[in-house]
């Protein structure tokens, strides 16, 4: 018998087994897919992971949710292959910026952004799964930004996927919009969409709705609607806490969001064991889910473009994996709050869910100002240079810190990224690193569509050989 199978959120689909669920992507109900049960780590587990390489823990970790389907010594090649296009050899290192506050920094991989984590091994994983079966797949994926850059880097050139990257026009920074357009292999596909993020996350989940479009290309997708994604996140929750004296000390996280994939990655660890005291929810000027953790509404609001690009989201993905949970994984609730949503744009969190949430998470805003401000101040404080999205959480993380638990500050993104704001807020211009030198005066290939099913459906079927 299987120890983890993959349930949707919705309850209206069939559970799939980690290699099924790897490659569906969004379940055919509309849901997200999580493991039937979490699996647990004892302390003594945990400490045994103390002092090990992060791909070593990352292979103790992830083989808890692939349960056999791969076999082990290509999981752990797989892991470390993914990991060793890292630039930094801790892969994820943890630097302290005060007595109690540390930054964990993501951006070491490829592009520049914690999506490289997660993306490098699940282009293997994919690939792996696929030649296995003698299929194809046609990938496609939402970008506000990073996710864009990460999903071609780490499938451009594979034979076995195309990959259609939707980014809403204008609305990222020229440097990840290079990362995006500046590919020439022949299975890139970047495609501007005239409207904001949401959008293109909604002709996503459309496509995905779409059984006979899904079918007829082999639909698979790389946005944290993807288990695999999250599980790969989950892994840097357990070596920042190992760092720092976990599991015997309990550390606090504090977390830029947008689709609450990152976050939610952090409260899987704790349901797998790792103890974990605060896990903080940071948004910039799209503040839904801050909001909805104080009154227990839901409510859209239109998007906002920010300092921060990667977060201006309304419809926070992931979030519907937390309601399952706080709903006593009840999918008739998950069902009604999402069909709220999608009818008047907002749902009520009901009273017990929401005080489930609540004992679990924290949450907080930095407007652009004091994005800006936590920019310069922290430069001036510990010659720390931070991106905006990082920013954003480093202001909110000093409004819920307690000594002496250590917060950890997730940095999600190199400032490099982003350098006019950067620039802008403290004066100075982070350059890129060598390997991305010419990034800039890479020639542009991408088409730009309207936010309309039809037309984006056509554009992908022409091209994907699946
Ligand atoms: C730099 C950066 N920070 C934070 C986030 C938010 O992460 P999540 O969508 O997992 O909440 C994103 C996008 O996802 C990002 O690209
Ligand atoms: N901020 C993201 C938005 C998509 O998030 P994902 O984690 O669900 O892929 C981005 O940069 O694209």
């Amino acid at each position: 018998m299987k120890l983890v199978d993959y349930i949707s959120t919705r309850g209206e689909a069939p559970a799939l087994g980690f290699r099924d669920a790897l490659l569906a992507g969004l379940a055919r109900d509309g849901g997200l897919y999580v493991p039937r049960e979490w699996p647990v780590l004892t302390k003594k587990e945990i400490r045994a992971l103390r002092g090990k390489a992060y791909p070593d823990v990352a292979f103790e970790i992830i083989k808890r949710f692939v349960d056999g389907e791969i076999p082990d010594d290509k999981l752990h090649a797989m892991i470390g292959d993914a990991y060793a296009t890292f630039r930094h050899p801790a892969i994820v290192p943890l630097v302290q910026t005060g007595p109690n506050d540390f930054i964990l920094e993501l951006f070491h991989g490829t592009t520049l952004a914690f999506k490289d984590v997660a993306m490098q091994l699940l282009a293997r994983l994919m690939d792996y799964v696929l030649a296995e079966r003698g299929e194809r797949a046609t990938i496609v994926g939402a970008t506000s930004g990073d996710t864009g850059g990460a999903a071609i880097d780490a499938f451009a050139g594979r034979d076995r996927t195309d990959i259609f990257i939707l980014f809403p026009h204008g609305k990222v920074s020229p440097v990840q919009q290079r990362q995006m357009t500046g590919s020439s292999e022949a299975n890139v596909h970047a495609i501007a969409i005239e409207g904001n993020f949401d959008d293109c996350q909604n002709l996503v989940k459309e496509m995905f709705n779409d059984v006979a479009f899904r079918e007829r290309v082999r639909l698979s997708g790389v946005n944290s609607i993807n288990w695999a994604r999250i599980m790969a996140q989950v892994v840097y929750y357990f070596t920042a806490s190992l760092s720092l004296g976990g599991p015997d000390r309990k550390i606090s996280f504090t977390v830029p969001t947008g689709n609450f994939g990152d976050v939610f990655a952090g409260y899987v660890a704790k349901k797998m064991g790792l103890p974990i005291d605060r896990l903080v929810i940071a948004t910039n000027d799209n503040d839904i889910l801050a909001r909805a953790l104080k009154t227990g509404r839901y409510e859209m609001r239109g998007v906002k473009a920010t300092s921060s690009p990667s977060m201006d989201i309304q419809i926070s993905s992931n979030f519907e994996r937390l309601l399952f949970e706080a709903h006593g994984r009840d999918s008739t609730a998950v069902r009604n709050a999402m069909a709220g949503l999608k009818q008047s744009g907002s749902f009520e969190i009901a009273p017990e869910a929401l005080k489930a949430i609540r004992r679990e998470f924290k949450a907080g805003r930095a407007t652009e100002r004091q994005a800006a401000a936590t920019i310069r101040e922290t430069l001036e404080a510990t010659g720390y240079l931070l991106d905006p999205h990082t920013a954003t959480a480093v202001f909110v993380a000093a409004r819920n810190s307690k000594a002496p638990t250590p917060m950890v500050t997730l940095a999600t993104a190199h400032p490099a990224k982003f350098p006019a704001a950067v620039k802008s807020a403290c004066g100075i211009d982070p350059a890129l690193p060598s390997w991305l030198a010419d990034l800039m005066q890479r020639e542009e290939r991408f088409d730009t569509l309207q936010p309309e099913l039809k037309a984006v459906e056509t554009f992908i079927g022409e091209r994907a050989r699946a």
